[in-house]
């Protein structure tokens, strides 16, 4: 893995999940990590949907501050800041914090992302049969607070005439997920958002992609299968997922290759990128792309 110890990078919803794997990873590879989220080790995360309450659990754990520790550990720095990215006021005061430290960003990965909470258990319904409150965890916490960091950290790249925003989502050759117009839309204007902003970043030499893992086992999706990371090999259903830590390496694979900018406004699958960079998941598996038709 690239050395990315000069790299100031920001992870957004980094408290569990996928953001957890990519700063861990960035901390691997020697990056200072802002690590942002709403849960402290004060304030508890906030409760999940109904899966959770299946299982007899409703609260995930992870905290800013324990992403932060393992950032470290792993070999960089990592730095906690609480951050609702809902909020205009706490987005500001985030970046504004990075500059009066750093007085630069590498790398902002836009990852935070409201959808889980309000999972009710229907994994297919058509849409006259969602309520119309999926729209503000979908889009408001998936999309809109992705272009609120970007906005803000943009200009900055643009003055160096240099860095890199990788939006992670969902995609699968633009097939449409059935049954899931709400995740759909929010997932295709995530990747539309990654491709126009690389449209109006290249002329500044500011590169900005959208990334799309498979079917990760984050603290959510193993708890909704009643495991856990040392024994989700005894769930059939979880055979072919991947560790948040797989699209954690494709983040600080990307983040340190120097030719990252013939990549820009791509949408890159994790597994495909780790062909390319020769990276492997911990568990020495190349997992690769998630195609959902393999899965129907
Ligand atoms: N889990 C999977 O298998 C999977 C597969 C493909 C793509 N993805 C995509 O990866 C991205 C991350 O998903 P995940 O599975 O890690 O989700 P997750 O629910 O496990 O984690 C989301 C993180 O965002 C945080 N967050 C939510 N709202 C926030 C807010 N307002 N302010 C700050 N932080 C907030 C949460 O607290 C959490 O830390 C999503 O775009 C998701 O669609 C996930």
């Amino acid at each position: 893995m690239g050395n990315l110890k000069d790299c100031i990078a920001v992870v957004t919803g980094a408290t569990r999940g996928a953001g957890r794997g990519i700063a861990v990873e960035l901390g691997a590879a020697g990056a200072t990590v802002y690590v942002t989220g709403r849960s402290t080790r004060a304030q508890p995360a906030p409760a999940y949907g109904q899966i959770l309450s299946l299982s007899g659990m409703d609260r995930l754990p992870g905290s800013i501050e324990a992403t932060a520790e393992e950032v470290t550990a792993a070999g960089g720095r990592g730095i906690a800041v609480r951050c609702d990215h809902t909020d205009e006021a706490d987005v500001a005061a985030l970046f504004r914090r990075v500059e009066q430290e750093q007085g630069r960003i590498d790398l902002l990965v836009n990852n935070a992302w409201g959808g889980h909470e309000v999972f009710d258990g229907v994994f297919q319904a058509p849409f006259w049969e969602r309520g119309m409150e999926q729209w503000d965890p979908f889009i408001n916490r998936g999309v809109r607070n992705h272009l609120l960091a970007s906005r803000i950290a943009a200009p900055w790249m643009v003055r160096r005439r240099r860095g890199l925003i990788v939006t992670t989502t969902f995609w699968d050759r633009d097939r449409y997920m059935e049954g899931n117009l709400f995740y759909d839309l929010a997932k295709s204007a995530m990747t539309r958002l990654a491709f126009g902003m690389a449209q109006e970043l290249r002329p500044h030499g500011v590169a900005s992609v959208a990334v799309t893992p498979g079917w990760m086992r984050t603290e959510f999706v193993l708890a909704g299968h009643h495991t856990d990371e040392a024994h989700w090999r005894e769930k059939p259903a979880l055979a072919r997922t991947e560790s948040p830590r797989y699209l954690g390496r494709a983040v600080a694979a990307l983040a340190a290759d120097p030719q990252v900018f013939a990549r820009t406004g791509q949408v890159l699958r994790v597994g495909d990128l780790a062909r390319s960079y020769a990276f492997t998941d911990i568990d020495g598996r190349q997992v690769p792309p998630f195609e959902l038709d393999a899965h129907a």
